[in-house]
């Protein structure tokens, strides 16, 4: 089964690619990174928990405040009221934010990763050629090598960016939007770093467009995609699971070097400046 990694950058276009690709004609199953990030801290969790008691006391609007409508002071079945999302997000993407970054990434990451992986355990149980993996920081937290195919929705103007993320996200400010793109890697370093990984195994959905613009760059992708991998080697990895772990050994291998040889790169460019 391949593993397809869509990422890019915030607002960049991900779910809306996912949502593409899980339609027909594709009709691929799709493990959503940021829906399980929101899953594993819901009221009641050991996430929720580690938060309130790691951030609660720096933050007091850090917990939404209780009306009937989200189950009152005790919350959703007594347990806790809901995160305020957006307060948690100028904490951690503010200024000065990059520690308390990290303090919520340990948090929430390894909970997402063990939800993820079961996620695609079903997938290749169910027998699917692929499964889209749609993790906004897959660069960035080291997914990268584990993907057959790493598919990067970028777009080529930076203001396109800002301007579509603060239409959805109608609360932030400029600042705040600014800040959260500057949390994680340029999207157009992300689009050639995936490029690096050669045809097939790396393609980039340019999304500077119009929607119907983006229908047609994935349909010029995803040709490209399964070209690289038939679905009769998908069949024959199911059937002969050696050849599935000797295929998936050489892929991680291969792409882990490329990782390395790119980071290798950027240190030399960054010593030379
Ligand atoms: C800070 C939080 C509460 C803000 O919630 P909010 O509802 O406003 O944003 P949402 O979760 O929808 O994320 C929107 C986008 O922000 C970006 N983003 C989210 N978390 C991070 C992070 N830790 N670092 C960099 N970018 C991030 C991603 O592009 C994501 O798609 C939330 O983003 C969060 O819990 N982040 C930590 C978990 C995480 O890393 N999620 C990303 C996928 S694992
Ligand atoms: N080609 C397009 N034309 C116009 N609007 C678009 C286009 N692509 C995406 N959008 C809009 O831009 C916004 C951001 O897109 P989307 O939510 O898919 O991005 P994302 O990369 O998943 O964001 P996040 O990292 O925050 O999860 C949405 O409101 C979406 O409808």
């Amino acid at each position: 089964m391949l593993l397809l990694g869509l990422t890019g950058s915030i607002a960049t276009g991900k779910s809306t690619v996912s949502s593409l690709l899980s339609s027909p004609p594709y009709n691929l199953p799709v493990v959503d990174a940021d829906k399980i990030a929101r899953q594993v801290v819901e009221p009641g969790t050991a996430g929720y928990k580690a938060i309130v008691s790691h951030f609660g006391p720096s933050t007091p609007d850090l917990l939404l405040p209780a009306t009937s409508e989200n189950g009152g002071e005790a919350g959703p079945r007594s347990k806790g009221r809901f995160l305020n999302r957006p307060a948690l997000g100028r904490r951690v993407f503010g200024e000065g934010g990059e520690k308390e970054r990290k303090a919520l990434n340990g948090i929430v990451h390894p909970a997402v990763r063990k939800e993820m992986y079961r996620q695609m355990i079903m997938a290749y149980l169910k027998g699917n050629w692929a499964v889209v993996l749609d993790v906004p920081l897959l660069f960035e937290s080291g997914w990268e090598p584990l993907c057959g195919t790493i598919m990067v929705v970028a777009v080529r103007d930076p203001k396109v960016q800002i301007q579509r993320l603060r239409e959805r996200d109608a609360h932030l400010t400029a600042e705040d939007a600014q800040n959260r793109v500057n949390a994680q890697w340029d999207v157009r370093d992300k689009a050639e770093r995936c490029l690096r990984r050669g045809e097939g195994a790396g393609v980039v959905v340019w999304n500077d467009g119009d929607k119907d613009d983006l229908k047609r760059e994935i349909d010029r992708v995803m040709s490209v995609v399964s070209r690289g991998h038939p679905q009769w080697w998908a069949w024959l990895l199911l059937l002969c699971p050696p050849l599935a772990a000797a295929s998936g050994t050489w892929s991680y291998v291969r792409s882990w070097w490329i990782k390395r040889q790119w980071e290798q790169e950027k240190k030399l460019e960054k010593a030379k400046l």
